[in-house]
Parts: structure tokens; sequence; C-alpha cells
């Protein structure tokens, strides 16, 4: 009688708690409901679409986009995912502060990256935006220039052992030259990666990735006490060990580097300084925890995107010859035909190999999907109503190709930026630096690095790729990279 009775005691809590689950959720129910989005199942919604290799999550998920009319719905387990790719819709979610919100998923980050600027949100993650942002501004990202040119000259010579050498991956090398100049610009180090190798730190900055990745991917990771019985948990500790470590070091070394100088620090220090002695002069606005997660976030945002585009933009100029005439062109108007170093006047002038950067971002957008948390209900108009508590996805990988927008969708095509096809285009149908209040703050600083490095390459090289972009396989992690490498060859360049 006993077992009766709690027995039915227990069957009544359940299902006075499933009921009050639903409809604590209704809203959710009700509004995915009028939505178009592929059939959910019991339990794992849409999740079953994740079933597959890691390097087919993101055709996947593009293909199921471009299945659906737009706005869809999409449910990962009891997730409700809303997905847009109405440009006014997109331009209302990065503008607003109401979804500046990371999404719950960016936690599997935020091991790693704590509160630093990509993965934090909430009111300490405002401050402290509000401080680092204004320290990227043209002045400071100009006066780099001599630090990039310094490093790019190392790499430079690197690639001249390639010459007439037959195939090989860029990455591999481009990646420790922007390695050097994030070390010495942000971190206020000389790494001399080139010269030396990868360091501990190097080495667990870029297994970063993955690990962060796997598990994300990997929805039986996610549960705490799960997790912590893997070796991918092993290796986040130690990842996360050699980071603090390194950077202790770092930011003990700007500490002595600033007392000798008497402080003398100016807007054009290495960031890690002028942060330091913001920390100095406002005890308290920025704890000794959250300055390592900004610069360790600082430094992997940096040299992870720019070594992708750079790599990017030299294998698309190695299959479309035609562009890469272009672009040689404009470099032998500004430099001649004597290799010399890069000004910021130089930069300016770049006008198509600008063009040629912009349809890399276009094509390879460093993050193909954006998730932002809705805190609060939500009505961008009468078809996207989004609910408290849903997740909305902005597609930029799918924006970006939207033929409507691109001639060319799927090729790489500078002339997608001439000034007449950009004045008719949505602002917001290009948005490879994300948008609005969390939006990139490092958009100058990668701008100018890109055009220092890939102006001394042009001068000196001649590069030549296989097949056409539509060839290259993409495949994401936490940024989108191709699946078979930055496969180049390069020749000396003779100017005729
Ligand atoms: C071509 C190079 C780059 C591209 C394409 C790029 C792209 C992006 C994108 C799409 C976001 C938004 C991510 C999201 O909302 O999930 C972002 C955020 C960010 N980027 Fe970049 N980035 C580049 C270079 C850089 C550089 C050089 C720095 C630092 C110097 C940097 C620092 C950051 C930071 C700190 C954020 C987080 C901003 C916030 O949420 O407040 N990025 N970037």
């Amino acid at each position: 009688m006993l077992t009766f009775f709690i027995f039915t005691t227990f069957l009544l809590i359940l299902a006075t708690w499933i009921l009050k689950h639903f409809y604590s959720r209704k809203k959710l129910y009700v509004i995915a409901n009028k939505m178009h989005g592929p059939m959910a199942y019991p339990f794992i919604g849409n999740a079953g679409l994740f079933i597959c290799r890691d390097e087919e999550i993101l055709s996947k998920i593009y293909n199921v986009i471009e299945k659906f009319e737009s706005p869809m719905r999409f449910w990962v387990g009891p997730e409700l995912a809303l997905i847009t790719t109405k440009l006014n819709h997109i331009q209302r979610i990065l503008s607003s502060p109401k979804f500046y919100h990371k999404h719950d998923l960016y936690r599997f980050v935020k091991s790693y990256l704590g509160n630093g600027l990509v993965s934090g949100s909430g009111p300490t993650y405002k401050k402290h935006r509000r401080i680092i942002q204004p320290l990227f501004n043209l002045k400071y990202c100009t006066n780099q220039i001599e630090i990039m040119q310094k490093y790019t000259d190392v790499c430079m010579k690197n690639l001249e052992s390639y010459v007439d050498k037959g195939t090989f991956d860029i990455h591999l090398i481009s990646h420790k030259c922007f390695v050097d100049i994030i070390g010495e610009t942000i971190l206020g180090t000389k790494m001399n990666i080139q010269k030396n190798g990868y360091t501990k730190f190097c080495k667990s900055a870029i297994d970063m990735y993955a690990n962060g990745f796997t598990r994300l991917t990997r929805p039986w990771l996610h549960p705490d006490f799960i997790y912590k019985f893997t070796n991918n948990y092993k290796r986040e500790k130690e990842i996360i060990k050699d980071i603090k470590d390194f950077l202790n070091t770092v930011i003990a070394s700007s500490w002595q580097r600033r007392s000798l100088n008497n402080a003398n620090i100016s807007d054009v220090s290495p960031i890690i300084d002028q942060i330091g002695e913001y920390i100095n002069q406002n005890p308290n606005s920025i704890s000794n925890t959250d300055f390592i997660s900004h610069m360790i976030t600082l430094f992997a945002a940096a040299e992870d995107t720019m070594t992708i585009i750079t790599s990017f933009v030299c294998l698309c100029l190695g299959m479309y010859p035609e562009y890469q005439n272009k672009a040689v062109e404009e470099v032998r108007q500004i430099f001649g035909t004597t290799p010399r170093t890069v000004t910021y006047e130089d930069i300016q002038k770049l006008e198509y190999l600008d063009m040629c950067i912009k349809d890399v971002e276009r094509l390879c957008p460093i993050a193909p999907y954006i998730l932002r948390q809705c805190l609060e209900d939500e009505e961008i108009n009468e078809s996207l109503k989004i609910p408290k508590g849903a997740c909305v996805v902005v597609p930029i990988f799918n924006i970006h190709r939207n033929p409507e927008l691109w001639k060319n969708p799927l090729h790489f095509y500078p002339d997608h930026f001439l000034p007449e096809a950009v004045s008719k285009r949505h602002v917001y149908g290009f948005v490879p630096f994300s948008a609005g209040p969390r939006g990139c703050i490092g958009k100058i600083f990668a701008n100018v690095c890109l055009k220092t490095f890939l102006a001394n390459f042009l001068q000196r090289f001649e590069v030549e790729a296989d097949g056409k972009f539509p060839d290259v396989k993409l495949k994401m992690d936490i940024s989108t990279r191709p699946i078979d490498g930055y496969k180049i060859r390069l020749k000396k360049r003779v100017w005729k």
C-alpha cells in the first residue's frame, strides 16, 4: 500500500513537472509550429542532422537552410533555433543590444576564453568592451605596420625556399608570421616563432579550437559529469594551464616594462601594456583572471582569422590568374618593380587588393553561423516573433552565397565589390566581421595587416593553384577552413 502511495505521488509530481515545463514553453511551441522547418522528432528534434562526420556539418547546415523558406525553425533537442536569411531581420538582430547575449553553446569555448570579449556576456562584458574596443583605433593599427613588415620580411624569406619546389600548404608558413605579429603588437612579446618554432603555449592555443569544437559537436560530451572522465577534459586542463602559465609571465613582463618606463605608455604601445596601465589607474576595473582571458581571446581571435583569410586569398589568386594579374598591376603601379616596405599611404591605395580580400571574406566567412540567445520576447516584424529563450542564428555563410545578392556566388569574383555593385546591395548582405554592438573589434587591424602581408607577397611571388573555388571543400570548426588545406605553388615574380 505504502509502495503504491509513493509510486502514485511520484507519478503525480512528474506529471505536474512535465505539464509546468511544457506550459512555460508554450510560446516557443506556438511560434515554432507556425514556421517552416524540417520535421522534428521527439526528444532529439532535428539534432539527427549532426550525426555525420565533422567535415560534413557545414554543408548539412547550409543545405537545410537553403531548403526552407526564411525565417525557419530548427529544434536541437529541447532548444529552439530560429534562422533567418532576410536582410532586414539580420540588420535588426545584429544592431540590437537585445541580441548581444552569446548563446549558451559558447560555454565550451568559455572554459578556455573565460570572460574575454568573444565568449563573455552581461554587464562586465559591456564594461570591458568599452575599455578595449577603442584601443584598436586607426592610429594604433597604422603604427603597428613597422612590426607587421618586420615579421612579414622573415616570412617572405621563408617562402623563397618554396619557389619552384612544387605544391605546399601556405597556412603552415603564414600562421607563424601572424603569431609573431600578434605576439609583439598585442602581447608585447617577441615570440620569434618563425625562427625558433612553436612553443608549448602556441601548440595549446592551436589545440584549444579543435578540443572546444569536439565537445561542442558531441552532445554526449556536454554533461560535465561525463566529460570529466574523457581525454578531451584532460587535454583541456593541460591547455588551460599552458595558456595561463605563459600569459602570467607575459603580464609580469608588461608590469616590469611599465615600471621601468615610468608608465610611459601611449596609445600605440602593445595592447597588453595599454590594458595593464588602465588597470593600474583604475584598480578593480578588470580582475587578473579577466585580464588573462582578454589576452588569450585577442591572441586567438587575431592570429587564426588573419592566417585563414590570407591563405585563402593566396589560394584564390592562384586559382584565378586573371584577377591575380589585376592585383599585381595595382601593386606595380604603387610599389614599382623592386620590392619595398609598405606604408599606410600604400595600403589606402590598394583598392583592387581590397576587393580580392573582401570576396574571400564573403566566400569563407570566419564565423559561418552566429548564435545569439534571446533574453526577452522580441517582435522583429509580423513574420518573425522571437520568444524569450530561443536561439537566433545569423547564417552568414548562406547570406554570402545568395544568388540574389551576388552575381557569381560560388566563385572568387572580386568585381562583386566594384563601387556600383556595392551601392546596389543591402549593407547587411556582407557581414564577415558581424556588425553592431558585438561586431569584430579587430577589423581595422586585420585590414592593415592583411594588406601589408599580401602586398609584400605579390611584389615577390607569382602564385598558382589547381581548380576553381567550387572545388574547395570547406569545413567548419570554430572557424571556416578548407578540408584539404591551402595548396599552392610559387614562382619568383618576373616583371615584364
Ligand atoms: C580577417 C580577420 C577577422 C575576421 C574575418 C573576424 C571576424 C569576426 C567575427 C565574425 C566576429 C563575431 C563573432 C561572433 O559574434 O560570434 C568577431 C568578433 C571578434 N573579433 Fe574578429 N575577426 C578578424 C580579426 C580580428 C582581429 C585581428 C582581432 C583582434 C585584434 C579580432 C578580435 C575580435 C574580438 C575581440 C571579437 C569579439 C567581439 C565581441 O563580441 O565583443 N578579430 N570577429
